[in-house]
């Protein structure tokens, strides 16, 4: 069931650290590589306290999940040290995370906890305690291709994690292992059960795992306190159609709850931060062809530099939800663009977009990019099919 870790030597002569959450995939994920004679340890990191993320007293679900991970270490008798991350954490994923909301933006604070406390600070502390490689209950797959490792969606495509994968870097994926990316959800929960793991009927994890409630504006309030200032709602055409108490509460694409009365099914097209406006219009303006990324990361053959000027093929992915569809991606004077075949309706800036060789199956994640500007077909059509807003404004015309 556990395919090779692809390690030196026996099981045995590897040290393998798991990071483990507490949660069913990452204790099936120890229970499998002690099972294969790995030298396992266990760390779990405290990430938050709802207690203070929230400021809801005694509501410490992060303590349960500790407590847990503990439970679990002990009964596969492996090694388990609990690291305090909080601090951490709050700085470079629960900070970000509000700022990018106040900004007029939907962020994915997954991907900057997998690339900064994951990745990089637990990877540092594997390396240190003489690990060979560090596993994560993560639903995604990496295979050697040569000398180097890629990675690929996994086989349980319900479960697909790779869209919060994208930023990994080669030298990240080299040392890093996936045990259950050839596995079910539901074949996890079995050999849990075959372990005797007392979690193995545990809820899966919510989303955004200090958003308990699902409810972002209101973590936002509390951690920026006056950041939810009002504004007017204002429709594309101009026209100022009412009051808003604070652009937080809002998304791209939201359509129920938006406050206004009109004859028109109304969209919130854009978070305009730097006038404190929402703005909103019909579903077909929501209609985006165009994305400019900032930091890519590049985890296909060769690099971005050699990509040829007219672009490559590949299929991207502009939300968590949605599936990869096609598109060209091109590299010009420092600039990534994507260029969607269909239009996708209301892409948010702040989101990621993840590049896969192919639409499905086992793709190959090739790599990815936040998503910084996008244009809309009106706009583009508006401008003559030139993508006027951005940074480097010259780079459409130029194509
Ligand atoms: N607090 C933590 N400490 C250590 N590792 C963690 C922690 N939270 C998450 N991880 C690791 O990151 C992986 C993905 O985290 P995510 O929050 O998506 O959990 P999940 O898919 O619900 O998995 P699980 O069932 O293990 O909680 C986990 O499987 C685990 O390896």
């Amino acid at each position: 069931m556990l395919e090779s870790l692809d390690l030196p030597g026996r099981p045995g002569d590897n040290r393998v650290v798991v990071a483990m959450s507490g949660g069913v995939d990452s204790s099936v994920a120890a229970g499998l590589l002690k099972r294969a004679g790995y030298d396992v340890v266990g760390i779990t990191l405290q990430l938050y306290d709802h207690g203070a993320a929230t400021h809801r007293k005694g509501a410490c679900c992060a303590g349960q999940d500790i407590h847990d991970a503990r439970r679990v270490a002990e009964h596969l008798d492996i090694p388990h040290y609990v690291l305090d991350y909080e601090d951490r954490f709050r700085e470079a994923v629960i900070d970000t995370f509000a700022e990018s909301y106040i900004a007029g933006e939907t962020p994915v604070p997954c991907v900057a906890c997998n690339q900064t406390v994951k990745f990089h600070d637990l990877l540092d502390t594997a390396r240190d305690l003489g690990a060979a490689a560090l596993a994560t209950g993560h639903y995604v797959r990496s295979r050697k291709t040569g000398d180097r490792r890629s990675l690929y969606r996994p086989v349980d495509d319900d479960r697909d994690q790779s869209y919060f994968l994208f930023a990994t870097t080669r030298e990240q994926l080299d040392f890093l292992r996936f045990p259950l990316g050839d596995m079910t959800k539901a074949e996890t929960r079995e050999i849990a059960r075959d372990l005797g793991l007392a979690i193995s009927d545990k809820p899966d994890s919510q989303d955004i795992c200090f958003v308990p409630s699902g409810k972002y504006s209101d973590v936002i309030e509390r951690l920026k306190p006056g950041a939810a200032e009002p504004g007017d709602i204002v429709h594309v055409d101009g026209r100022v159609l009412g009051r808003h108490d604070g652009i937080i509460h809002y998304t791209i694409g939201q359509r129920r709850g938006i406050g206004v009365a009109t004859g028109e099914p109304l969209y919130v097209v854009r978070l305009d931060a730097d006038h404190g406006r929402v703005v909103v219009g019909p579903r077909d303006i929501l209609a985006t062809r165009r994305l400019a990324l900032r930091d890519v990361n590049w985890i296909g053959d060769g690099t971005l530099v050699d990509l040829p000027p007219q672009g490559v093929e590949i299929f991207a992915r502009v939300r968590s939800t949605r599936p990869p569809k096609p598109a060209i991606l091109s590299y010009c004077d420092g600039t990534v663009v994507v260029d969607l075949m269909d239009s996708e309706l209301g892409v948010a800036p702040g989101q990621a977009c993840v590049f896969y060789d192919a639409p499905k199956g086992p793709a190959r994640i090739l790599g990815g990019g936040w998503i910084d500007r996008v244009a809309t077909e009106s706009e583009m059509a508006e401008a003559g099919m030139t993508f006027v807003d951005t940074a480097q404004g010259s780079l459409a015309q130029s194509r």
